[in-house]
């Protein structure tokens, strides 16, 4: 045999991209990069030796991506056990907290033992508050497999379930010790899903960043392909996202401006109980981002033309704008308020809403007078 017949082929996987979190002992790595899920047991064997785990995962995502995990997991010698839940906002909520729970308490997992998310924001949101209460706060991992969980909420730590009477109520800041992004898991990811995930791709651009803004109208087709600039978009907006953490871990101050188009879209989700058939969170926030444009026209701080040029980008992609594409409608702008009054933004009775003077000048507006919001609100639904 000649020395070029015995040489073995090697694939070569490009290293992750590495985001810091910058937050001092309660700090973390966010890796991105394909093909994270299949190296997944030796990086936690090397950050965390002797750990024990419990995944938890929901249905579909256990189907496309749990045996990855579990393989690389058994072949790093690791002791875990796994938790399939029901796929769907639903499982952000009390009874599937509990049993989640129960499943992590019945393992006998110690408080320095680690949950994994599996999954998309409801499975991160849910176990990261399952993490933050069992044995009063064990350590976590972020594994997002979709593009919403990759880009927003698998890093900074909100954790929580949602009530009938708003999104996200009860729970704890909470961060995880590290996040695995592997982008390869967006390939089996349903396009509705896809799409909902760019909304808060998106919302980087229109907070304060114009270029990522103009970026993305140029290269949005190469982000829903798979090309080189779907890692490039996922990247800043976790550089972002890390960036607004470090500086304010606990939304005290410029952290509320990660809210833009979430006052209306929360909203949203709750006069349509969270039913996923209807609505999903990404499509609320391109609902809400839309209408904070151009509710900030109607206030006079904001040009027509940007608030539509907002309007036509997000419709390019494919996403809701209107209340009116909410399939079943929304009900009346006085159940839309109710829903806006439970908001975590509200300071004594007021409201607090994320405004713009135009792409990419997004700010924190307190004291916005109801009525003008609850007649911007009349209009929009008359069409
Ligand atoms: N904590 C935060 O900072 C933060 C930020 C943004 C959103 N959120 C929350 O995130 C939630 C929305 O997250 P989401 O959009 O990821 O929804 P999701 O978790 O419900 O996932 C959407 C759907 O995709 C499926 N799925 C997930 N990964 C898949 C894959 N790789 N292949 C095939 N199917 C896959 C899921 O089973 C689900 O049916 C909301 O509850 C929202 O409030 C939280
Ligand atoms: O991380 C944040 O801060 C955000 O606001 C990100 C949002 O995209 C996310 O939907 C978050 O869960 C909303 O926070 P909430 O405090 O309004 O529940
Ligand atoms: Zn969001």
């Amino acid at each position: 045999m000649s020395s070029t017949e015995a040489t073995t082929a090697t694939t070569t996987v490009a290293a992750p991209t590495v985001v810091p979190v910058a937050l001092g002992k309660r700090g973390y790595d966010i890796l991105i990069g394909p093909g994270l899920i299949d190296g997944a047991g030796e990086e936690l064997a090397r950050r965390f030796p002797g750990s024990r785990y419990a995944i938890i995962t929901d249905e579909t995502v256990a189907e496309h991506h749990l045996d990855r995990l579990t393989g690389s997991m058994t072949d790093a010698g690791l002791d875990f056990t796994t938790v399939e839940l029901t796929a769907g906002e639903g499982s952000k909520s009390f009874p599937v907290f509990e049993s989640a729970i129960d499943c992590v308490l019945s393992a006998r997992l110690e408080r320095g033992d680690l949950l994994i998310a599996l999954g998309g924001g409801v499975i991160g949101d849910l176990v990261g508050f399952v993490a933050g209460v069992v044995r009063r706060g064990m350590r976590f991992v972020q594994m997002p497999t979709t593009l919403l969980a990759q880009v927003d909420s698998s890093v900074g730590g909100k954790t929580g379930i949602n009530t009938r009477h708003g999104k996200n109520l009860v729970g704890v800041f909470h961060q995880p010790s590290l996040v695995l992004a592997d982008t390869s898991a967006l390939d089996t990811l349903a396009p509705r899903d896809f799409r909902a995930g760019y909304a808060e791709v998106a919302k980087y651009g229109l907070i304060d960043d114009p270029a990522f803004f103009a970026w993305l109208e140029a290269n949005w087709r190469d982000v829903f392909s798979g090309g080189p600039g779907r890692i490039e978009a996922i990247a800043t907006a976790c550089r972002a996202k890390a960036h607004v953490v470090k500086i304010d871990e606990k939304e005290t101050g410029p952290r509320a401006l990660l809210n833009l188009g979430h006052t209306f879209g929360h909203a949203l989700e709750a006069v349509t109980h969270y039913d996923g058939t209807r609505l999903v969170h990404g499509e609320g926030v391109a609902i809400g981002m839309a209408l904070a444009h151009e509710f900030s026209v109607h206030m006079n701080l904001c040009s027509p033309d940007d608030a539509a040029r907002v309007k036509a980008h997000l419709e390019a992609v494919g996403l809701p704008t209107r209340l009116q594409d909410v399939p079943g409608g929304v009900g009346t702008a006085e159940e839309l308020m109710q829903a806006i009054y439970q908001d975590k933004k509200v300071k004594r009775g007021r409201l607090t809403f994320i405004l713009t003077r135009g792409v990419g000048k997004s700010f924190i507006a307190d004291d916005v007078a109801p009525d003008v919001v609850k007649a911007f609100l009349g209009e929009k639904l008359r069409g």
